[in-house]
């Protein structure tokens, strides 16, 4: 024990003294200033290590440009048990952290009533959020006062909700949350709070240069690789592939996603569950949250309900309202009824608004006979298109193009995986070039897939980029 003791310390004493001399590049080699004077006559005073031991590098230079201790980390925080774990682990790496909680959704400039404690007259949320973020500050020893709050309501409305609004009352299945990680999270938060990205080639010590990360509870990898002579960020799925949220990252530019941190990738959602109950943060028994990412309900404008209350032609049946989900949009759109009509053209039902009704949805046409389920949507003619079965041809994708495209690499073509919706199980396509977008062929055709809908590609893990569905060839057509 004492030898092995002797000996380690003996060891790591002499490496520490090379170490801390400066060092100079040669080749793909680095040495130690003194070692190369050594070799050109500098005495034989000056140890310089046997060739057959390989001088280890003080930087890690051949590893990825990952975050590293004294690295600055803005650690972004909802108040929910992944974002609390998430700050909690960049601490323990060492990242300098400046904790920031943002408002996307503010209620209470809608409403006017917001009632501390009592969640608002419309379930404001955000306030309960913000005092969980700031306890989470106070339980991981920053302080309560720590965090920052950054309003990013309106950037949220204009470049997230609104063209979703569009594109629903358009027919289209748009999924802002992908667009609120691409325009917000790593969009319009990391244009405030993080400096334009430093050079990241090493000085002449061989060290690189402090950068800062954005810090995210997301459960998705950022890994490294390297192409024409640069570090390249990929995103790749997580270990945890229920929760794996590379599918809403797939628009993220490569830029934006090297200057990401995820330090849930290689965790469980359990284990995050088991790190939150052990270091006793607030969020550790927080319920996940669910729908639409920071979108809080609103009164109904007078003019929406004026519509929905419109009258009937005669003999229709009421309109198929969609639901809750069609009920919450229908308080942000003018919501214009229209025909569901069979695969005949004759008219079966009314729909409260295209937005009310999905691709693959049943219909639940009162009184109907027949199981309807929505094929297609019209814009044009504002129909909704519904045939008999859930299991009908027409409600089966064998192709679709995808325009909008974000690559994270080069373009890609050939034999790649297709996910057309989160959470959607990963499909075998054969991608094809389409002019700006692509084509993607299913040799088994997928089940309901709709227009507005984002599709990610992946090679095995790695997501290579996504597009927005523009048209789906179906086995009918
Ligand atoms: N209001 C917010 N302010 C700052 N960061 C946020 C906010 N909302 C979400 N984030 C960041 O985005 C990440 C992903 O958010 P999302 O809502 O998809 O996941 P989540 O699993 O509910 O996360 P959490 O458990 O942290 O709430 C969060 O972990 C957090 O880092």
């Amino acid at each position: 024990m004492a030898a092995i003791g002797r000996g380690a310390r003996t060891g790591a004493t002499a490496w520490w003294r090379l170490a801390a001399r400066p060092q100079v590049r040669i080749g793909q080699c680095w040495r130690s200033t003194r070692a190369s004077s050594s070799s050109s006559g500098g005495g034989p005073s000056e140890a310089s290590p046997a060739p057959s031991q390989p001088l280890p590098p003080l930087f890690d230079l051949s590893s990825a440009p990952g975050p590293r201790p004294g690295d600055a980390a803005v650690l972004a925080m909802s108040g929910g048990v992944d974002s609390s774990v998430a700050a909690l682990l960049a601490l323990q790496q060492g990242l300098v952290p400046r904790p920031l909680f943002m408002r996307n959704w503010n209620e209470l400039d809608e409403s006017g009533t917001f009632e501390p404690g009592a969640g608002g007259a419309t379930g404001c949320t955000w306030m309960k959020d913000w005092e969980g973020v700031q306890q989470t500050c106070a339980a991981l020893g920053l302080g309560r006062d720590s965090a920052e709050l950054l309003d990013l309501s309106k950037d949220y409305w204009l470049s997230v909700f609104q063209p979703a609004l569009e594109a629903w009352e358009r027919g289209e299945t748009p999924n802002p949350d992908v667009g609120c990680n691409r325009e917000i999270k790593f969009g319009a938060l990391m244009d405030r709070v993080l400096p334009a990205p430093a050079a990241t080639a090493p000085d002449a010590f061989g060290r690189r240069p402090a950068k800062t990360w954005l810090v995210t509870g997301h459960y998705a990898r950022v890994s490294w690789r390297q192409a024409d002579g640069a570090w390249q960020a990929q995103l790749s799925r997580a270990r945890d592939r229920n929760k794996d949220q590379s599918y809403f990252l797939s628009s993220v530019s490569p830029e934006r996603l090297a200057q990401a941190h995820f330090p849930l990738s290689d965790l469980l959602k359990t284990e995050v569950r088991d790190i939150a109950r052990r270091y006793l943060l607030p969020a550790a028994e927080k319920e996940e949250s669910m729908g639409l990412c920071f979108v809080g309900e609103r009164p109904r404008p007078a003019d929406a309900a004026a519509a929905v209350r419109q009258p009937l032609p005669r003999n229709v049946p009421p309109a198929v309202s969609g639901g809750a989900f069609g009920a919450f949009l229908a308080s942000y759109l003018t919501p214009v009824p229209g025909p569901i009509l069979d695969p005949a053209g004759k008219q079966v039902g009314t729909h409260a608004g295209l937005h009310s009704l999905t691709v693959g949805q049943r219909a639940r046409v009162p009184g109907a006979p027949s199981a309807w389920f929505v094929a297609r949507k019209d814009a044009a003619s504002n129909a909704v298109h519904v045939v008999a079965g859930g299991d009908h041809a027409a409600l089966y994708a064998r192709s679709l193009r995808i325009e909008r495209m974000t690559w994270l690499g080069p373009p890609r073509t050939g034999t790649l995986l297709a996910q057309v919706r989160h959470r959607g199980d990963e499909v075998a396509c054969e991608v094809l070039p389409a002019g700006d977008g692509v084509h993607v062929c299913f040799p088994t055709p997928v089940l309901a897939v709709a227009p507005g809908q984002v599709c990610a590609l992946y090679d095995g893990d790695v997501c290579v980029g996504s597009g927005v569905i523009a048209t789906v060839q179906t086995l009918q057509q």
